[in-house]
């Protein structure tokens, strides 16, 4: 890992960890900033919660350091013991203790202040949680979000450096969800921890993350701003994460270029007669004003504000989706002008269809 990057508030350094000889974690290397989200973003079972459990402290670490402000909290021999790391959880069963009192929850952490401290600071998070007032009411008064922030603010108690959350969203139902993770965020900005959250869920890494580490099978494929990872994709299973794609196995002409049913295509850096898949998103297609390549409707979609079409294009093994603004404007059999933009259509060595 790059030098200054053990330096940051938390770091994981070539980290690995195995479940009875499998490997579930594999040199994983991440740095989070204070202030700074990341989303763990990967399927179920790649190793994402064991990443969390590890930096707690709740699993015993085999290989690697996890370092929080340049000091090694965890290395095979040497472990700092959970409640001294100054990491707050939020986990998915963000179990509150039913016969304790939201303010009594919130104040858990912070049993060695005074009392009146304890008070305060509990009733500070419970503003800024949004949960003004309701420091007397008791778990089961709540409903399954206000819960959340009630463990959102006990986990921020004691002020953390670093803030783990393993998919606080999830079991949610999406209004309520999306309102979550926009207060979330807020408070986090406002706290100025450094925040890791798991989630398979793409759209809230997009909306969470400063940045999105994709994990795979243990390992971090790719690292980067969600644009970055949206527009450069390093593997095809990156680029699907963010929706379908539209893919054909080709091999690359003598010139460089691959040439496509949906036009030419630089290929760089792969060689001549290298076997390589193009991949087109959806929104690459976009209807030609004027030439441009013959399309046959084969299915329409309206989806409100965008009307989902698939489309038959000669050469192309399979339809293509798209989808063209506005309410439905074509009907199956219709012929349409469609023209690829080339910066969401990306090609890889291999077979990736
Ligand atoms: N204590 C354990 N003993 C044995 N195997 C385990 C243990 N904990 C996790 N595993 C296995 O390790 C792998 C990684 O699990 P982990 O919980 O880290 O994945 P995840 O990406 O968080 O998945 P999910 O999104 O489903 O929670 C899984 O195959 C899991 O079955």
């Amino acid at each position: 890992m790059p030098e200054d990057a053990t330096a940051r508030r938390l770091a994981f350094d070539d980290v690995s960890h195995s479940f009875d000889g499998r490997i579930v974690v594999d040199h994983v290397s991440i740095g989070i900033a204070a202030g700074e989200i990341l989303c763990l973003l990967g399927p179920s079972g790649c190793g994402k919660t064991t990443c969390l459990r590890l930096a707690a402290g709740l699993e015993s670490i085999q290989s690697g350091r996890i370092l929080i402000d340049g000091q090694v909290v965890a290395m095979p021999g040497r472990e700092m013991k959970p409640e001294a790391r100054g990491v707050g959880l939020v986990f998915q069963d963000y179990a509150l203790f039913p016969h304790l009192s939201i303010r009594d929850n919130i104040a858990f952490g912070l049993r060695r202040h005074a009392a009146t401290t304890r008070r305060r600071r509990a009733d500070e998070l419970l503003d800024l949680v949004g949960l003004s007032g309701r420091g007397d009411d008791f778990p089961h008064m709540m409903s399954g979000g206000e819960q959340q922030r009630v463990a959102l603010a006990r986990a921020l108690a004691p002020e953390p450096q670093v803030l783990l959350l393993d998919e606080p969203f999830s079991g949610l139902d999406i209004a309520l969800r999306d309102r979550l993770c926009t207060d979330t965020l807020a408070v986090l900005r406002d706290v100025g921890a450094a925040a890791l959250m798991v989630t398979h869920d793409p759209d809230e890494a997009l909306r969470m993350g400063d940045r999105i580490a994709v994990m795979r099978q243990g390992r971090i494929m790719q690292s980067g701003s969600a644009a970055t990872l949206y527009q450069a994709p390093a593997t095809p299973f990156v680029a699907r994460l963010f929706g379908e794609l539209n893919t054909i196995a080709l091999t690359v002409a003598a010139d460089g270029c691959v040439d496509t049913p949906l036009g030419r295509l630089k290929a760089a850096p792969f060689a001549p007669g290298t076997a390589v898949s193009v991949l087109v998103r959806p929104e690459a297609l976009i209807e030609a004003a004027d030439g441009g390549i013959t399309a046959e409707v084969a299915e329409v979609r309206a989806l409100g504000p965008v009307t989902a079409l698939r489309v038959r294009v000669p050469g192309w093994p399979a339809t293509l989706g798209l989808r063209l603004p506005g309410p439905p404007r074509h009907g199956r059999g219709d012929r349409i002008a469609l023209r690829l933009a080339p910066e969401q259509a990306f090609v890889f060595a291999g077979d990736a269809t």
